[in-house]
């Protein structure tokens, strides 16, 4: 899929306010066709109320969001059916048993595909035969997920949708998903899935893009590998009577990505985007001993920008107009004593 197809979902200046409360901040997010992007943020952030303004559901205060060429808030039916929405509950009707479940929704659904239905249910280890009400948290989440997905969206939005789900239940709506993600349409148009999630290891299997929200704004938004290759982890031994606010302004001189630098023992961790190539170096001349660069996990680096209460360093590599853009404007880091 190339990347100059027009997006999916392209918001503007999204902004949504509750009384006088501002939970969704200006938000300019393109969700690209052909990709799953997974959408994360600590509770509160404003993911759920970004999504409801992309499907129309929610009125925004200010900007708009197109989602499939269509200003959301005057999606038809016909639009409408090209997208599917998927929320944590899944509600379904207790009496119903799961082949009426298919039966009811592909009454009002000309692209049923029913062997998917069959598969994804089987992939639950779900009997049709079972009533909804029968059924545990995880097989409910599979009949909705599978009804879902029988509908043969084009465009897929997910809120939280592996939510008190257990690992196997997990792993079966994992590779449903990317299975699907690597199909087109019935109609030959590719799969966009847009996924709101808190399970950063499942992010990492099945997403292309992550985009992180933190306090209504949208702080990141690129590939996975970029956001991996970009950022890294430090861990510098300093001196017990170490100043903190002063090593944190040596450390803000030498790169001006430090999102996090927190002091765990004597050690200081070090969390930082678009470091300079001379950043270790630099670092041993601030160090009472060894510098080590660390290997670390997407939770480790998506949880050292979570952690901080403010937005910080920024980089959004999708914007409007395809280029890379870092906003420093949000660099107001404390180094934290942890110990
Ligand atoms: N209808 C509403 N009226 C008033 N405040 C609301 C309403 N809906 C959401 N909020 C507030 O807006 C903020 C953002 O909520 P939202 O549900 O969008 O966050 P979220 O990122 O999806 O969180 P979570 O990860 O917990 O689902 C929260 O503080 C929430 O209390």
């Amino acid at each position: 899929m190339s990347d100059t197809a027009a997006p999916a979902i392209s918001a503007t200046g999204l902004t949504r306010y509750f009384d006088l409360r501002c939970v969704v901040n200006q938000l300019d997010f393109d969700v690209p066709a052909g990709k799953v992007t997974a959408l994360l943020g600590l509770n509160g952030a404003g993911k759920t109320t970004s999504i409801r303004m992309m499907m129309g559901l929610l009125a925004p205060t200010r900007g708009r969001c197109k989602t499939l060429g269509v200003d959301s808030q005057s999606l038809s039916p016909e639009n409408r059916r090209r997208i599917g929405y998927l929320v944590e509950g899944h509600y379904l009707y207790p009496w119903m048993r799961v082949s009426e479940i298919a039966k009811f929704t592909r009454s009002f659904n000309d692209h049923w595909d029913q062997q998917r239905f069959a598969e994804i249910v089987a992939h639950f280890a779900i009997d049709a035969r079972q009533r909804a009400g029968e059924l545990s948290r995880g097989q409910r989440a599979g009949v909705s997920l599978a009804a879902t997905l029988a509908a043969d969206p084009e465009l897929l939005i997910m809120d939280d949708p592996a939510l008190g789900l257990d690992p196997v239940s997990r792993r079966s709506l994992n590779e449903t998903l990317i299975d699907f993600a690597g199909q087109t349409t019935r109609d030959g148009q590719p799969r966009t899935v847009l996924l709101s999630t808190h399970l950063i290891d499942d992010v990492e299997r099945i997403a292309d893009e992550i985009a992180v929200m933190i306090a209504g704004r949208l702080l990141i938004h690129t590939s996975l590998a970029d956001f991996q290759i970009r950022v890294d982890r430090y861990a510098m031994e300093v001196s017990p009577d170490e100043d903190p606010a002063a090593l944190l302004s040596k450390l803000q001189a030498i790169a001006s990505g430090i999102i996090e630098a927190r002091m765990v023992g004597k050690h200081v961790l070090i969390c930082v985007a678009d470091a300079p190539n001379d950043f270790a170096e630099k670092l041993k001349s601030l160090a009472h001993g060894d510098v080590e660069r660390l290997t670390t996990s997407l939770d480790d680096l998506v949880v050292a920008y979570l952690s901080r209460e403010r937005a910080e360093h920024s980089f959004v590599t999708r914007t409007h107009h395809g280029k890379d853009c870092i906003d420093n404007d949000f660099l107001v880091s404390t180094l934290e004593r942890s110990r």
